[in-house]
């Protein structure tokens, strides 16, 4: 499905020659040909590739560069050349990931309709670090590590598009990140409501039925989140619950309780999965992910062309990633109502750890495996004391400030929730220990000169989402 932001969108299908006469570089999937926008600089070095060209390496299907004089990072071969389609590679958690199977020896490609990117731009908003092209970044990550990462841009809602990329790159697990993923966002008006839920259900039915008619052993390792349990009074399992009643014992899908359009969103596709699973015998892996935050891997990290995205607005940051970059402007820290919300948090570096963990490990043809992808719980205050007190020792004057809250939550609640199986099957967690949120804040430091600080007040409010498109007004709540 067409994102309400990409009206107009960049990249499109076009005509080769057409886009060759626009400096455009051609990929070509399925005997359609997709379009990416080219350097001058590159535009040069193709004038000039005629001579060169038994030199040259391909990255996607047709677009050439030059061979990299050698690889400035150590990859090594334990992915075994495994098939791993990751759709959504181009965002938060999706390029961390699709760099870190990569360096490992997984044959990646990435798919993603650039929607991420496009949301920055109508609403107004931008990540703190300023970060490359996707096609500039894989051009980047050949030269670094001497692997080649293909990019297919589309839409999986097209199905035409999606059949077309599966028969392409015929993979052995698919990664599915590509959902829109903020909750406020979700909140802003019925459009974008609209919107989140009929681009993540859609998107991941198309993915089943992909698997379904193309690739039927194919594993999908699909993104959930934390939030679809809701908070409940009681601990929360892995995905399933043994419940007794009237005498009779089953083990059923655990309550799911969204506190969001998005979250909810993503209860759908749960069920769409369970449903597939037993039908088609569908392979898949539920991860619950929590909150996410940090910025740095040793993949992304290696140079700056590869850094990775950090949100720190109102709409797509979250809560610890906007603490520690609000302690590092000066902004009091945003605690929403009380500040006892309690979430599951984990590091980036953990998250791509759990995806090669996930693939490395998949369910068998008819399971639904659920894993909860966290690694430490918190409450908001928690959070921000944390902050206040490593920013203090950096010499940062941190005020927290608890803001009338613009969700509609539980502010004080029981939380237990199980994390356990993820360890079980080799995750050693990066904990936020001090030292995580020195660096963290020394790096925000770093990129505070990029913050604009009329995007940090929190930006939507759950009891004004209405029926007309909200756009300007979406960056700042009313
Ligand atoms: O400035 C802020 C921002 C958030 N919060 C509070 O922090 C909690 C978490 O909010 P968040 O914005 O960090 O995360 P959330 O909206 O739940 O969504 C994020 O985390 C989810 C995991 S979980 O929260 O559902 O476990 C993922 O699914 C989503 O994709 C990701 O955007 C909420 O209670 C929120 O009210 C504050 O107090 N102050």
């Amino acid at each position: 499905m067409q994102c309400p932001a990409m009206q107009n969108p960049r990249v499109g299908r076009r005509s080769a020659k057409a886009a060759a006469q626009q400096g455009v570089a051609c990929v070509h999937i399925g005997g359609r040909v997709f379009a990416s926008r080219v350097s001058g600089q590159r535009k040069d070095a193709r004038a000039a590739s005629a001579a060169s060209r038994a030199k040259s390496v391909k990255v996607h299907a047709t677009a050439t560069i030059e061979k990299p004089a050698g690889p400035t990072v150590t990859p090594s071969n334990g992915g075994a050349g495994t098939r791993v389609m990751i759709i959504g590679g181009d965002g938060y958690c999706g390029w961390a990931t699709a760099l870190h199977l990569s360096a490992r020896g997984y044959e990646v490609c990435i798919v993603d309709n650039l929607c991420r990117r496009q949301f920055d731009l109508t609403l107004g908003l931008d990540t703190l670090t300023p970060i490359a092209t996707i096609h500039d970044r894989v051009q980047k990550w050949a030269e670094v590590s001497g692997k080649y990462i293909s990019l297919q841009i589309g839409d999986i809602c097209d199905w035409e598009f999606l059949s077309q990329a599966f028969t392409f790159f015929q993979p052995d697990h698919v990664v599915h990140f590509g959902e829109q993923r903020s909750a406020p966002y979700s909140m802003i008006d019925r459009q974008k409501a609209v919107f989140t839920q009929t681009n993540n259900v859609v998107g991941t039915l198309n993915v089943l039925f992909a698997i379904k008619e193309l690739k039927p052993d194919c594993h999908l390792v699909k993104l959930g989140t934390m939030g679809e349990y809701g908070t409940p009074n009681i601990d929360i399992e892995e995905g399933y619950l043994t419940v007794t009643h009237n005498g009779r014992t089953d083990t059923l899908p655990y309550p799911k309780q969204g506190n969001s359009f998005y979250h909810l969103s993503k209860i759908h596709d749960s069920t769409n999965m369970l449903f597939t699973c037993k039908a088609w015998k569908v392979a898949a892996t539920d991860l619950n992910q929590g909150v996410v935050y940090g910025v740095r891997t040793e993949e992304t990290m290696a140079d700056p062309l590869l850094i990775n995205r950090y949100d720190y607005d109102g709409i797509f940051g979250t809560a610890l990633n906007r603490f520690v970059v609000q302690a590092a402007v000066g902004h009091p820290l945003t605690v929403y109502g009380k500040g006892g919300q309690t979430r599951g948090f984990l590091d980036i570096r953990d998250t791509v750890r759990c995806i090669q963990i996930a693939i490395d490990n998949p369910a068998a043809r008819g399971e639904m495996r659920v894993y909860n992808q966290f690694t430490e719980q918190f409450s908001v205050n928690q959070l921000a004391e944390i902050v206040s007190r490593e920013g203090r020792k950096l010499g940062l004057e941190v005020v927290v400030q608890n803001v009338p809250n613009p969700r509609v939550e539980a502010e004080e609640h029981y939380y237990n929730a199980k994390h356990t199986k993820l360890v079980e099957l080799g995750l050693q967690p990066h904990l936020l220990a001090d030292s995580m949120i020195d660096s963290l804040l020394e790096f925000a430091v770093q990129y505070r000169d990029r913050v604009r600080m009329e995007l940090i007040k929190p930006a939507v409010d759950w009891r004004k989402t209405g029926v007309k498109v909200n756009t300007m007004g979406a960056a700042v709540a009313k």
